[in-house]
């Protein structure tokens, strides 16, 4: 026990006695002794205990310093036989936070010592560290070991108080998504805490509630003034205790007073200065045309900080990245809540899909492809929640830009788009946030200001904030669930789940959204339209006329929430099953517009060529010239017409027809494309691009004819309803072998048939270059098209498992349909007619199916329903 006058745990004018620990480490040839056995040749280890005891005995000591100077003027006054000293001394007790403070000094009797060790143990405070959800809301307890080399050796006393003081208060107060930042930031700390004294701190941080199967997760740096180094060392401790481990290599064991050498040093980065992004940006356009990629070559000291960095992360996190390629996978997060929302996304796509004009001094063949989409959604406002709603949405793209390249490109695209600077968080018509780049890991902000706050400027990959917020995790989750988010281990449908079970229980704030674009084309803002124009490759995309939502969760949305929309149609032919002959005029037309819209449609399917069991075949002209005029009569209904009192019109019936949406029920191109020009909002296509049997044989021309309808969609941006059927629609056969899993009373192969079947053609539509948007595709499982009356009843009766995802934790492959919205056509068919025993199409509706419980189940809990009724 010694008595120090600074006080113990806590500050005290008055002497207070405190244990000690002292450990005296005496460098002497033993060879004589061993040989002789007689210790007049050695050191009498008592009498240097006697000494010892003495001197914590003898007096009040002001601080560990003098403490120190005491104990070496008494040893090598009183024992002439040592030369040479390492003295550790640990206070325990000393201050309130940590465990202990420890000095260790090594002095011989002749040199002063050049140096000495301070130490801080255990250092115990809570922080926010780490990427967890739970990690950034709760906090956790982190601990540190701080060892400052002070040289010379000083009789200065150490504040050690002071020191703790300041680091508390500033990890408690940061919230860093790193061990490393925070380590980094506390030896920052520490060295201009003790600036003129000290030159090296090494510290260690540890998170001991981290890990389940660990002791702790801890990193070491040792930082200098003069530079940054960082050493890494033992990232993840597992197994035995990595504490004692390592308390035993920083701990006095050896002469030489060396110990902090001796600890595995593996440098990890060298950070020579701090780089803005424009500085960045500046670099590589004053550098390099060509994108940097591959190992780090480069001199530009930004890359090979990545490079470094992503090594660290790779180290910690045990993540490795993939055979180099010369190309990069990268998920981008959009959003938008000013102007037009859904044609601001489309332009920003179509902008950063281009090769051309604006990748002008970015990267001579840049280019950035848009290979997968997820759904849209309508999301509230976060953060800020006092502006207008958002839609977002995610995408991957392959690029070859660079991470820094890319992220110069999407500022770019923002001010095309649109985007002023608002506040923080503030509406904006467009942002582009790059949310993963391969399985990087990727910081260009400085070690210690890696908080949240200081993004201006930066990159951070993955993106800093993807994990809190669902408007990202949720439409990532609809591409890619599996895919592991580099530094969590945990999949993207996991972060997703456990973000989700946090929220509480509402989950009707987000929809789904289907945007329908308006036609026939009017012009943009007068800005915009002088812009693109000088981007020739650029098609403007089109105004949004309207856009539909659909609830989340259909099965607990209420009825009210689970709007279904209804779908009118008019056969403009002569021979249609239903109302063939009987509309295939324009005032026929006109009237069933006006009709359908008072009833309710919210959506007029047009078709001019049938696909009733042997129908013939129609040219192409002819099945033009049976729909455009009627898709432009509707369109214009009622302009030109004055307002009149008498007329028997109700003008807003007429109006409402005017605006309701259409769509054209082709297979054909030509006829998807010039029925739009004309003012149609959606493609409604059988044969889900893979066109009728004639083309099927040849497989160049299929292939063409997919490639060419999937241009029309995507260039015209409209909602497609894609249908399964088999073969020939016209033909409608094929009922045969729906080999697929069916259940044990053989139930559920042709659900199991339509997910295969159907889900290979959105694939292949959805993802890859010049694919659609997932967003604006529909699935009609094609009721009455190669299915038996038993099968059309099993798909009634499951819809909604043709859409389902997957249960979570289960490892069957994802349903390829999951999550699209669904459209029923059931009306007027003839296996009603069936069940219902009725000869006339026009009463053979499915209420009526349902009404008479024949085995139709309830329609209600869908993503969509869409009644394919007759509303005369
Ligand atoms: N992964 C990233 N993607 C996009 N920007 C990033 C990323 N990491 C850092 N940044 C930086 O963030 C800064 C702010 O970006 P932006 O203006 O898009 O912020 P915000 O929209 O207010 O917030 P957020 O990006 O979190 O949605 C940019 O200057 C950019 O340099
Ligand atoms: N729902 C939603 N909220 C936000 C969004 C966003 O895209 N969607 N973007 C923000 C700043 O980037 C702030 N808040």
């Amino acid at each position: 026990m010694v008595s120090f006058t600074d006080g113990a745990q806590w500050p005290s004018e008055k002497p207070r006695l405190q244990p000690v620990h002292l450990t005296l480490t005496i460098a002497h040839d033993i060879t004589k002794t061993a040989e002789t056995d007689d210790l007049s040749h050695s050191i009498d280890y008592s009498s240097i205990c006697k000494t010892l005891v003495d001197v914590c005995s003898n007096q009040n000591y002001l601080c560990l310093e003098s403490l120190r100077d005491h104990i070496l003027l008494e040893t090598f006054h009183r024992h002439p036989e040592i030369q040479d000293v390492t003295i550790q001394i640990t206070r325990s007790r000393a201050l309130l936070h940590p465990a202990s403070t420890q000095l260790v000094v090594t002095k011989t009797r002749e040199d002063v010592g050049d140096h000495e060790y301070l130490t801080i143990q255990d250092l115990e405070c809570r922080a926010i560290v780490g990427i967890n959800q739970c990690e950034r809301e709760e906090g956790q307890l982190v601990a540190f070991q701080l060892t400052l080399q002070r040289s010379p050796i000083s009789t200065v006393p150490f504040s050690f108080r002071s020191l703790a003081q300041q680091i508390i208060s500033s990890v408690s107060q940061s919230a860093f998504l790193t061990l490393e930042a925070l380590a980094y930031s506390v030896a920052k700390i520490a060295l201009e805490f003790s600036a003129g004294s000290c030159e090296h701190v090494t510290v260690r941080a540890s998170k001991p509630s981290a890990l389940v199967c660990a002791e702790a997760a801890e990193v070491e740096i040792t930082r200098s003034l003069k530079n940054g180094s960082v050493v890494l060392r033992l990232p993840i401790a597992s197994g035995p205790s990595s504490k004692s481990h390592l308390t035993s290599g920083i701990g006095i064991s050896g002469a030489s007073g060396s110990s902090l050498e001796r600890t595995p040093n593996i440098p990890i980065a060298k950070r020579t200065a701090s780089h803005s992004l424009s500085e960045a940006v500046d670099n590589i356009m004053a550098t390099s045309s060509k994108p940097s990629l591959g190992p780090a070559t480069t001199d530009d000291p930004i890359q090979k900080d990545n490079d470094a960095l992503s090594t660290l992360s790779q180290l910690a996190s045990d993540l490795s990245l993939e055979e180099p390629s010369d190309y990069h996978r990268v998920a981008l997060a959009i959003g938008s809540n000013m102007g037009d929302r859904f044609s601001n996304v489309e332009l920003a796509l179509r902008l950063f899909e281009t090769d051309g004009i604006h990748f002008h001094r970015l990267a001579e063949d840049g280019f950035v492809h848009v290979i997968n989409t997820s759904f849209l959604y309508e999301t509230e406002p976060m953060y800020v929640t006092k502006q207008p709603k958002f839609i977002n949405c995610a995408c991957i793209v392959e690029t070859n830009l660079s991470a820094l390249q890319l992220l110069t490109l999407l500022k770019r695209v923002e001010t095309i788009v649109g985007r002023v600077t608002t506040y923080r968080n503030g509406p904006r018509a467009i942002d582009l946030d790059i949310l993963t780049f391969d399985k990087e890991v990727i910081d260009t902000r400085p070690l210690g200001e890696r908080t949240l706050d200081n993004l201006e400027g930066h990159l951070v990959v993955p993106h800093p904030r993807l994990t809190e917020r669902e408007f990202v995790l949720r439409p990532l989750n609809d591409m890619v669930p599996d895919f592991i988010l580099p530094n969590t281990g945990k999949t993207i449908r996991e972060l997703f789940t456990s973000l989700l079970s946090t929220q509480g229980p509402d989950p009707q704030v987000t929809h789904k959204v289907v945007p329908f674009p308006r036609y026939p084309l009017t012009r943009n803002s007068p800005e915009l339209d002088s812009f693109l124009a000088k981007i020739p490759q650029v098609t403007p995309p089109p105004p949004t006329a309207t856009y539909w939502k659909f609830p989340l969760c259909p099965t607990t949305a209420t009825r009210s929430q689970r709007k279904t929309y209804i779908m009118g149609t008019l056969n403009a032919t002569p021979d249609s099953f239903s109302d063939g002959s009987v509309n295939n005029n324009i005032p026929a037309a006109l009237s069933y517009a006006r009709s359908a819209v008072a009833g309710g449609a919210d959506i007029i399917d047009i078709g001019g060529y049938s696909t009733r069991p042997g129908a013939v075949y129609v040219p192409p002209e002819e099945e033009l010239s049976r729909v455009v005029p009627i898709v432009q009569a509707i369109r214009t209904l009622g302009q030109y017409q004055v307002a009149d009192q008498h007329s028997h019109l109700d003008i807003s019936v007429e109006a409402q027809a005017r605006r309701v949406l259409m769509s054209i029920d082709t297979f054909r191109w030509e006829v998807a494309e010039e029925a739009i020009h004309a003012g149609a909002n959606c493609i409604n296509d059988v044969y889900a691009f893979s066109g009728p049997e004639d083309l099927r044989g040849e497989s160049n021309e299929q292939e063409d004819h997919f490639q060419k309808m999937r241009q029309v969609a995507r260039d015209l941006a409209v909602p497609v309803i894609l249908m399964h059927s088999r073969g020939e629609a016209s033909a409608n056969k094929d009922y045969s072998a729906y080999n697929y899993a069916a259940d044990v009373t053989g139930k559920g192969a042709v659900v199991e048939g339509i997910k295969v079947e159907l889900g290979r053609k959105i694939d292949a539509i959805v993802r890859g270059k010049g694919g659609l948007r997932r967003w604006y595709v529909i699935i009609d499982p094609g009721i009455g098209f190669s299915k038996t009356v038993e099968g059309n009843l099993e798909v009634l009766r499951n819809a909604t498992s043709i859409t389902d995802d997957k249960p979570s934790g289960s490892t069957a492959p994802r349903n390829p349909l999951a999550g699209f919205p669904l459209l029923i056509g059931a009306s007027r068919k003839s296996f009603l007619g069936g069940i219902l025993e009725l000869s006339d199409p026009a009463g053979r509706t499915l209420e009526g199916a349902q009404s008479q419980e024949r085995g139709v189940g309830p329609l209600q809990r869908r993503w969509l329903v869409l009644y394919n009724r007759t509303l005369l």
